[in-house]
């Protein structure tokens, strides 16, 4: 089923829960059994977690008892979580060197690190004491999802010091367990997702947590928005002091010292691709040091010292 097949088969399935709710909870002529009710209001739920850019807030599935659920309360960032501007070949990444190069004079070390293809969040500690998770979204306002990430077992409940401070991820979905998940959403009729990344935010969508566990999501995270406790002046620093408080990162990571050896890097991984266990869709390089990200800061939607690779999109297979 593609998109266009799912946007008309969740309009239908809408349509025809709406009328039965109206008819149960207005006039009380149920016009249909509830087994019937039952199994159209689970196709509903199914499409709008294997397809969630089809979800809306009026839709049945969002209201409890009548009502439309508030679903998720809003998070206003402390700062923004940015995108990247984006490289697709060697030339790319040497300008994005020339950038920096008319702003800081010594030279420059660069910390590579493999894009995750799954959903970005944040999660705050207060005194080494998980408080608080939430989705990107627009990158200043998220959704508050603090519930289902407590059941993301990568995402510790306790640090192993008592910092307070907030740390940036990807929350991503491994591919054995995607596999796992469109093989019981297959045999139960429901539809399938058509990635991980789409299976990773449909679960971390949903209103009930406990789903969440039976997931098996997982995270690597990768920036401190507010160094709070932490004194590290580097990314590798900052990674490894991550590490050492008991988050998960990811260890494919490796500082460079030019951009040729970026290139390799970037090549090695391009054909590592199909043997990680989750997906990638790129690399992240970024400035090492963080005086020198400070000295080459930012443009309105994006850091002037990072940019991501982005891989050629894989041939449909055959
Ligand atoms: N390691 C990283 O910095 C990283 C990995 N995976 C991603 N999808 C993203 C996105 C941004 Br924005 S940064 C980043």
């Amino acid at each position: 089923m593609d998109q266009e097949q799912a946007q008309n088969r969740i309009s239908e399935l809408r349509q025809q829960l709406n009328e039965m709710a109206q008819a149960y909870y207005e006039s009380d002529q149920p016009i249909a059994e509830d087994h019937i009710y039952d199994g159209l209001y689970h196709e509903l739920v199914g499409l709008e977690e294997a397809y969630p850019d089809l979800v809306t807030s009026d839709s049945i599935t969002q209201k409890v008892g009548g009502q439309v659920a508030a679903g998720f309360t809003k998070i206003i960032h402390d700062s923004p979580m940015l995108s990247l501007g984006n490289a697709f070949n060697l030339e790319d990444l040497q300008s994005f060197e020339g950038r920096i190069k008319k702003l800081i004079d010594e030279p420059i070390e660069y910390m590579c690190e493999l894009k995750i293809d799954g959903l970005a969040v944040s999660v705050k500690y207060e005194n080494g004491q998980f408080v608080q998770g939430a989705t990107r979204g627009d990158g200043k306002v998220g959704e508050d999802i603090t519930a289902n990430l407590k059941m993301v077992e990568s995402i510790p409940a306790k640090l192993n010091e008592p910092l307070t401070m907030e740390v940036r991820g990807e929350c991503y979905m491994p591919k054995s367990s995607f596999v796992r998940l469109n093989e019981e959403r297959e045999e139960s009729g429901q539809a399938v997702f058509a990635n991980p990344r789409n299976a990773a935010a449909g679960s971390l969508r949903q209103l009930d947590s406990a789903v969440v566990g039976e997931r098996q999501l997982s995270t690597f995270m990768y920036a401190v928005a507010n160094q709070g406790d932490l004194d590290v002046a580097s990314q590798e620093q900052g990674l490894n002091a991550l590490d050492e408080l008991g988050l998960a990162t990811n260890h494919e990571r490796k500082v460079c010292q030019s951009i040729d050896e970026v290139w390799e890097y970037v090549q090695h991984f391009q054909d590592e691709r199909p043997n990680l266990a989750y997906e990638i869709d790129g690399i992240v390089i970024k400035v090492n040091n963080f005086e020198d990200q400070e000295a080459i800061g930012y443009t309105v939607k994006a850091p002037r010292w990072a940019i991501a690779y982005k891989f050629p999109a894989e041939e449909a297979e055959t």
